[in-house]
């Protein structure tokens, strides 16, 4: 049997749950995929721990001091990293560096942070390109919501025209909370931090700009656009008052805080802000921490989606499913070439 050895950057609630959702699934690996996928390693900002025999659940609650940053990958033989760590599109994270050796090594990646993609992304792409790694970002583009999904499989060969979505569980629990239990916005927030859900800084939440940088990675990884954070017009909902929610609560409307992307004469124009629905717009029932997208192509008209899990565990399970991607298509690699030599 195959083995494919995995290794996490970034052992916070989502890299740990990646890393117990992997173990319990590893039957599943052997008998759909005949592969061994085994966790060989793991490291936080100061620990880890490795074994290329693969690590078992009861190891991971006691890390080694110094077993960390991106040497650790290669050290551990790892053919696909899973990187979770903290997001920061400004300096690119500390993934940026876990990334660049990895793909430069021609290891798949995995990529839950946004940072690094929203602050390097051509480059990241061309080093995949150039290694011939898969570089795979479902957790990082709403995880448990399909959006890169829906653009590069369900409306391949459209075009489209117009993307519309509620990225942040964040801003659309708090929106929420504020409307119909009254809460205020801090009070709102704490319960985003506890359930798990709110960024380390949740200005990056409030501000919008966790939004933007999804909406950046649909339109650069999604659509092929060549999108910084320069070209996105960002309005957070952290200036919104309880009068506020209330004066739309009168007029029927429901805010959402919601990215955009449009085609306007040919460019992807961009734009993060609150947009305010009645409640016959499916957007309006969107609601606690869901997020939804709309899509609109030329061919096949609208597609909206709306969906969320339980965190940790569903960011966990949209990176999984980006492994089992990565599984379909090592599987196919050798059948292509029997049928098509070189
Ligand atoms: N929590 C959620 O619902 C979702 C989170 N994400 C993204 O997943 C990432 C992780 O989120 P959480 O686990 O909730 O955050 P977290 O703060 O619990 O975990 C981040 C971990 O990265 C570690 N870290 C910091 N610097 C490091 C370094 N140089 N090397 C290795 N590890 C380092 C930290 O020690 C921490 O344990 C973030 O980028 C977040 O934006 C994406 C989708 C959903
Ligand atoms: N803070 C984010 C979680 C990760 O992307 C959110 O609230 O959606």
């Amino acid at each position: 049997m195959q083995t494919l050895k995995v290794a996490i950057a970034g052992f916070g609630g989502v890299g740990r749950a990646t890393a117990e959702l992997l173990l319990q699934r590893r039957d599943r690996y052997r008998q759909v995929y005949g592969v061994d996928v085994r966790l060989v390693a793991v490291c936080g900002s100061r620990a880890g721990l490795a074994d290329a025999n693969g690590l078992q659940a009861g190891q991971l609650a006691a890390l080694q001091p110094g077993l960390t940053g991106p040497a650790f990958i290669a050290a551990s033989g790892a053919s696909v990293l899973i990187e979770a760590g903290p997001s920061d599109f400004r300096s690119g994270g500390p993934g940026l560096a876990y990334l660049r050796e990895a793909l430069a090594a021609g290891q798949d990646c995995i990529v839950i942070s946004k940072g690094a993609l929203v602050h390097s992304g051509p480059q990241l792409r061309e080093l995949a390109r150039a290694s011939g790694a898969m570089l795979k970002l479902s957790g990082a583009a709403a995880a448990a919501l399909p959006t890169l999904d829906l653009l590069q499989h369900s409306l391949a060969g459209c075009q489209v025209l117009a993307v519309e979505g509620i990225l942040n569980a964040t801003t659309n629990y708090l929106l929420d909370a504020m409307r119909t239990q009254g809460l205020g916005f801090d009070a709102a927030l704490r319960e985003a931090q506890a359930g798990g859900f709110a960024e380390a800084d949740t200005r990056n939440d409030t501000e919008g700009w966790d939004t933007a940088c999804k909406l950046l990675l649909l339109a650069n990884f999604g659509l092929g656009a060549d999108l910084t954070m320069e070209d996105v017009d960002v309005e957070g909902i952290h200036a919104v008052t309880a009068q506020r929610i209330d004066s739309w609560a009168k007029q029927g409307l429901v805010p959402r805080l919601v990215g955009r992307l449009e085609r306007v004469n040919g460019t992807l124009r961009a734009s993060v802000g609150i947009k305010t629905y009645p409640l016959s717009d499916p957007f309006a029932q969107v609601n606690g921490k869901n997020k939804a997208i709309r899509l609109s192509s030329d061919a096949m008209g609208e597609t909206i989606a709306i969906g969320c899990g339980v965190e940790p565990l569903a960011t966990a399970a949209a990176a999984l499913k980006d492994l089992e991607h990565i599984l379909q298509a090592r599987a196919a690699r050798p059948a292509l070439s029997k049928d098509h030599p070189a």
